[in-house]
């Protein structure tokens, strides 16, 4: 099998063999490009003799090169909607290229690949494949996502693709949390939240905005991209549709989303309807909308953006060498992630890349906790809750869309749900920033959720265990402030506030002698 990935014919081929222009060619035709909108043929600057040579064609760019090292190739494998946890007998299917969010009987939709095509490579083939690709500037398969391209969306175009070379996020080993906060040596944590926009969505956008660019080119019937938020959603959409130019409208609880999130959307050109309701009342008003006007959904009740969003498992089996973790724990709010990360660990599993899958833990706030309670009431009598008011203001969400993929993920990797209460999820988050990450209150939520779990010898200290980070601590600075500043009446455990000193010698020495005496009872400083 390992021949075939030597085949020239075979168009996925990892592109090593690309031919980058010399220097000089480049500079060269990048100063006629440059100057070509002001090209001025009387100019004397430009054209100092009659017989000035045309200028030359401008250096093939990265998209150049992809075409045409998969000139001649072809291969075929597809992947199309059906209807989510479908029975063998269910014949119902639509193409990818169908604007459809659900199912005939209303329910759910999956992205389902050909499986029988995938598998006539093995796992080594693949593995193989996606390390070839990591980190590299091969259009599209740069991208931590469209390094897999294959398993997203297997049919389209790169041209169509509209990527920031996302993924490849860093699998961070938090040695110090690990060891101080839950007494273990094998914890990691997936700074997916260190991306193009600051969170893990921009993983299922750029699948996302693709489609919907391949089907604006096929003159398909959409206007724009729309989507409800609590923040991050919409700060995705609109940076990919912003580089694809196609109009983004969001959906926002107004005084819900953080100062920082609402500036990415209103940045990037969107239009941002700010509504005087929660993320379930947008959700509801953008899902009514979208079925009246040609504007796509882009919330991940739309699968395609699952998709997207798990490769980041596949990637955490990439940095481990494809050792399987014990455990993946993921904050829960609209209840896609979790399900994408189980389809991404599945589908290495069922192709032969691992043995196992890693159990799950889905971790919510406890303002917002509908799936934890489905869980502690052994996923008897489903009730959606009014979600409270919390600092991981992201997941604030009662109505979670992917309920059922949820359940499903957890059922099937011998899952447990946790939740965090608001003093535990800020104390969390911010003792891991004094181990040197940054980290977002939803990551605290997961953090929050290990302890639990270490605590009660439910994850052993000598398991592997990932925590999955969501989004970047700076979209979240003010609430990190409150807690440190004492803003937050009763919370501050490990509040770190700056000092005023007066600006002088003896009182500067003052403070640092009262910092370093704490820091080092044995040193001699009086
Ligand atoms: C930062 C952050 N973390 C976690 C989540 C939860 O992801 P999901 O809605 O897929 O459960 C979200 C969005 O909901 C989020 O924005
Ligand atoms: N946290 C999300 C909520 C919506 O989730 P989605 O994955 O269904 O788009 C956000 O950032 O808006």
């Amino acid at each position: 099998m390992m021949s075939s990935l030597l085949n020239p014919s075979f168009s996925t081929l990892p592109n090593h063999s690309i031919s980058i222009p010399n220097n000089k060619n480049r500079c060269a035709s990048t100063l006629v490009s440059c100057t070509s909108s002001t090209f001025d043929p009387s100019s004397s600057h430009l054209n100092t003799t009659t017989n000035h040579p045309p200028p030359s064609p401008p250096p093939p760019n990265i998209k150049d090169e992809a075409r045409h090292h998969r000139a001649g190739g072809a291969h075929n494998f597809t992947a199309k909607y059906v209807p989510f946890n479908a029975g063998f007998d269910s014949t119902e299917s639509y193409s990818l290229d169908e604007i459809v969010y659900r199912s005939r009987s209303g329910g759910l939709l999956d992205v389902e690949h050909d499986m029988e095509a995938l598998k006539r490579f093995d796992g080594a083939y693949w593995r193989t494949l996606f390390d070839s690709r990591v980190g590299k500037t091969t259009w599209p398969y740069g991208s931590g996502v469209w390094s897999k391209k294959e398993w997203v969306l297997p049919e389209i175009d790169p041209d169509d693709i509209v990527s920031a070379f996302e993924g490849n996020s860093n699998l961070f080993w938090a040695e110090r949390f690990g060891k101080e906060c839950a007494g273990m040596n094998d914890l990691w944590v997936k700074h997916c939240g260190i991306s193009h926009t600051g969170s893990f969505k921009d993983l299922g956008m750029t699948v996302l905005v693709s489609q919907v660019n391949r089907l604006r080119k096929m003159n398909r019937p959409v206007v724009g991209v729309g989507c409800a938020s609590t923040g991050d959603t919409s700060a995705a959409l609109s940076a990919y549709c912003a580089m694809a130019g196609i109009p983004s409208i969001v959906f926002l609880p107004a005084n819900k989303i953080s100062t920082a999130q609402l500036i990415q959307p209103v940045s990037n050109g969107a239009l941002v309807l700010s509504i005087d309701t929660d993320f379930d009342g947008c959700m509801k008003l953008i899902r009514e909308i979208t079925a009246e006007l040609p504007i796509y959904l882009a919330n991940s009740l739309n699968s395609l953006r699952l998709e997207g969003q798990k490769t980041a498992a596949i990637e955490i089996l990439q940095q481990f060498n494809w050792e399987v973790p014990d455990w993946v724990i993921i904050p829960g709010g609209n209840l896609g992630n979790i399900y994408a990360f189980y389809k991404g660990f599945k589908m290495c599993k069922d192709l032969g890349l691992v043995e196992k899958i890693p159990r799950l833990v889905c971790a919510q706030a406890a303002n917002a906790n509908p799936l934890y309670l489905y869980y502690k009431n052994g996923w008897n009598d489903y009730k959606a809750v009014k979600a409270k008011t919390t600092f991981a203001s992201a997941i604030q969400i009662g109505d979670p869309v992917s309920i059922d993929r949820a359940v499903h993920a957890l059922r099937n990797s011998e899952g447990i749900v946790e939740e965090a209460t608001e003093e535990e999820l800020m104390d969390a988050t911010q003792q891991a920033d004094t181990t040197g990450m940054f980290t977002c209150p939803h990551t605290g939520v997961a953090l929050r959720a290990l302890i639990k779990l270490r605590n009660s010898g439910v994850i052993g200290p000598r398991e592997r265990v990932v925590v999955v980070s969501t989004a970047h601590g700076l979209k979240f600075a003010q609430t990190k402030i409150d807690y440190h500043t004492g803003a937050i009446p009763g919370m501050g455990r490990f509040a770190n506030p700056p000092v005023s000193v007066k600006a002088d010698f003896g009182s500067v020495m003052d403070k640092l002698k009262d910092f370093l005496h704490d820091k080092s009872p044995k040193s001699n400083i009086s």
